[in-house]
């Protein structure tokens, strides 16, 4: 089954309440920070905080991720050992530029997990991609291990890679958010779009996640517990959907029952991406309480 992934939420490792009062937000994951939100002279102090959190704060069956600092940096190497002892789900490189990057970290996991008894394998990754390089190799960065889980868009460092910024109508991530999803829809993993930084403007939120679920995004980056909401309003299917997916899996039921693998519903064959799709709709609408467990 499909894990669902709309939210994952930032949350500054440096920052002691937000830590330890990240899970009562409901995200679907949970990202402590060690990268940009944590200033040079807190890298330790926050490694140390987060690390104590994973290990002792009950986060329920969240996923917990944590954005590293790069290898190259001084911190990387230690964050990374740090966060694979203390049984992190998955490792979020930041500004991801190739293939190699998803390796060299990669590599620094295995050893990890072998000094700490972590089976080997079991920490996951996931590789941001924040500018040029990177978004020209996503498909190969996408390819580069089996433990990625995802890619993910890091616009504020793209647009200044790009000499751009910014602007409403997000023309200037079009190609990025193209690539992304292209790159994780060939290799089977998921797609996130990135933050959305202005937190006071609900409607820009709102348009920029109905953007990104039209495109095609599994979910989104967040910063704040206000954006969950309303990116799983834009996420829960509507009635109408949900009506129709239960119709579609109620024939498909039917036909493998009579042995027949060709059906059709109102006139309109249903073959398997209509199946694939019904499915998707029935557990993003049992995620967003519209249904039962009962119903699908
Ligand atoms: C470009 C990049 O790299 S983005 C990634 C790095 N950036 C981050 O991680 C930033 C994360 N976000 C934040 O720090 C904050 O949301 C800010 C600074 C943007 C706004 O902070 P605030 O004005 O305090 O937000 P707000 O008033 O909505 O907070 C409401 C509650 O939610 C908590 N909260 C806010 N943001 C978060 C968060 N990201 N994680 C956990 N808790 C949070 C606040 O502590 C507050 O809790 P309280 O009611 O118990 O006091
Ligand atoms: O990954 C993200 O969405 C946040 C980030 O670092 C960026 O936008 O540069
Ligand atoms: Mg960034």
């Amino acid at each position: 089954m499909e894990k669902l992934r709309r939210t994952m939420m930032f949350v500054p490792g440096n920052n002691p309440g937000m830590v330890r009062d990240a899970g009562i937000y409901d995200a679907d994951a949970i990202m402590f920070d060690l990268e940009d939100a944590v200033s040079l002279g807190e890298k330790d102090a926050a490694r140390l905080l987060v690390y104590q959190a994973l290990k002792q704060v009950d986060y329920g069956n969240t996923e917990m991720v944590v954005r590293v600092n790069a290898l190259d940096s001084a911190y990387g190497r230690n964050d990374i050992f740090a966060m694979v002892k203390a049984g992190v789900d998955v490792i979020r490189l930041p500004k991801t530029e190739s293939a190699q990057d998803v390796i060299d970290v990669e590599a620094v996991i295995v050893e990890a997990e072998e000094k700490f008894g972590v089976p080997v394998g079991t920490t996951k990754m996931m590789a941001a991609i924040e500018g040029a390089a990177g978004t020209l190799n996503a498909l190969a960065i996408a390819q580069s291990s089996q433990r990625l889980i995802g890619i993910a868009l890091g616009a504020e460092d793209y647009v200044t890679n790009m000499k751009t910024r910014r602007y409403p109508d997000g023309q200037e991530l079009f190609f990025a958010r193209s690539m992304i999803l292209h790159a994780a829809r060939a290799t089977g993993i998921a797609a996130f779009d990135t933050v959305y930084s202005d937190v006071e403007n609900e409607a820009g939120f709102r348009a920029e996640v109905e953007l990104i679920h039209q495109l095609g995004f599994d979910g989104k980056s967040i910063i704040n517990p206000r954006q969950i909401k309303i990116v799983n309003d834009v996420y829960a299917p509507s009635q109408k959907e949900i009506s129709h997916a239960i119709d579609v899996l109620a024939a498909i039921r039917e036909a493998e029952e009579k042995g027949s693998g060709v059906i059709s519903l109102n006139g309109k064959m249903i073959d398997k991406p209509i199946v694939e799709r019904a499915e998707r709709v029935m557990l993003l609408a049992e995620a967003a309480g519209l249904i039962g467990k009962e119903l699908k």
